[in-house]
């Protein structure tokens, strides 16, 4: 069933000049999902969150919740739940009145709005902090409060614009894990903001790339991961090498590139790709697939090690190729490998893959 549907949304600001914030987004959100906006600063991911919440009317385009247009419906008269950065918790009332809030707005009776007061604070694991002030909590547990606050209303959307960026790292993650279950066990729809790709990862069940304004690509992470529509989300989403190679041939589905020590790979490629004989593709591989092996070994692609970073579970690397910077993340290396060395790159054929520019 879809619960959200953006159909050609458009947002331009008076002050925007001749770009569009949001350009001609289509995104169709089904009933219970977790779905997320990604993208770096800037690229409107807040302004699609804001039009949804009615905080912003766009310029052109629909939005509608199910079958109802809500496009110039007031934000009040929406039925979504809003969690933001700062909180905007009240620091003057206790965590109940906090929570309580949106009951009372809504004139619903003392007795069941204490009730659900009680039962969303125990959903965000805060029974019993009721008559705590907001100033007394940590930041972790005014967030978690502020989730309470949106979903106690038990909105038919839950709106998320990048709640865990005042975290520190510890706590983002234990914080990401805990909003996941509560989404999961009230079933509520869900968007997410967020230019951080691993807590999108992480979290979504399906993820909306933007750049500038517009969708890059909508799919699972997997998806995503392992098929970037195009060389902006190969490098945005984990790390990638997009390579400039020439086209063999060319089929619908796949296309035919020669590689750069010799020899020939027949990569998956985006529908309506348009490559043909003689063009260039770009063809994207991650670095955790390119193998390390000796510079004189046959096949392999010579080139020269210029940063070795030892992260833990693996080696990063960079090696330059004929002046082109090759990212590659090794789980074993050579004792001892510095800056300076000559090695030999093995790409993995399997693990290659055509993208749009
Ligand atoms: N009220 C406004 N008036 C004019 N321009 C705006 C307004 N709000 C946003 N913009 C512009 O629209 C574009 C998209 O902004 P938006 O806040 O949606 O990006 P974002 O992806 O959420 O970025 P961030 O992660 O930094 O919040 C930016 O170029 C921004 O400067």
């Amino acid at each position: 069933m879809i619960d959200v549907t953006l159909e050609s949304v458009s947002k331009r600001f008076a002050r925007g000049g001749d770009t569009a914030a949001v350009d001609d987004v289509d995104i169709t959100i089904a009933a219970g999902e977790f779905f997320t906006l990604l993208g770096p600063s800037g690229c409107g991911k807040t302004t699609t969150l804001r039009m949804v919440a009615g905080f912003y009317f766009p310029t052109s385009g629909r939005i509608r919740f199910g079958t109802e247009d809500v496009t110039r419906r007031p934000p009040n008269k929406r039925d979504t739940g809003m969690v933001f950065q700062n909180y905007a918790l009240f620091p003057h009332m206790s965590v109940a009145q906090n929570v309580a809030y949106g009951l009372k707005i809504r004139k619903v009776g003392r007795v069941e709005a204490r009730r659900r007061v009680e039962e969303a604070l125990g959903q965000v694991h805060l029974a019993g902090y009721g008559d705590r002030r907001i100033d007394e909590l940590s930041g972790g547990q005014q967030q978690r409060v502020a989730l309470a606050r949106a979903l106690v209303i038990r909105p038919r959307t839950l709106l998320l614009d990048e709640p865990l960026s005042n975290l520190d790292a510890k706590l983002r993650e234990e914080t990401r894990v805990e909003i996941r279950r509560i989404q999961r066990e009230a079933g509520t729809t869900s968007i997410y903001v967020t230019h951080d790709q691993a807590e999108a990862m992480a979290m979504s069940d399906r993820i909306a790339v933007m750049q500038s304004g517009r969708v890059q690509q909508i799919g699972a992470p997997q998806e995503i991961y392992h098929r970037p529509a195009t060389s902006f989300v190969a490098r945005f989403i984990g790390r990638s090498n997009v390579l400039t190679l020439p086209v063999v041939a060319a089929a619908a589905q796949t296309v035919t590139v020669g590689l750069p020590a010799g020899g020939e790979v027949t990569a998956p490629a985006p529908t309506g790709h348009g490559l043909r004989q003689g063009d260039t593709a770009l063809v994207s591989v991650r670095p955790e697939h390119i193998g390390l092996t000796s510079a004189t070994e046959v096949g392999a692609l010579p080139g020269r090690v210029t940063e070795v970073e030892f992260t833990g579970m693996a080696t990063n690397l960079v090696v330059d190729v004929a002046g082109e910077p090759v990212q590659v993340a090794a789980i074993d290396v050579p004792a001892g490998i510095a800056a300076g060395d000559q090695v030999g790159l093995r790409l993995n054929r399997e693990r290659m893959w055509v993208v749009r520019p």
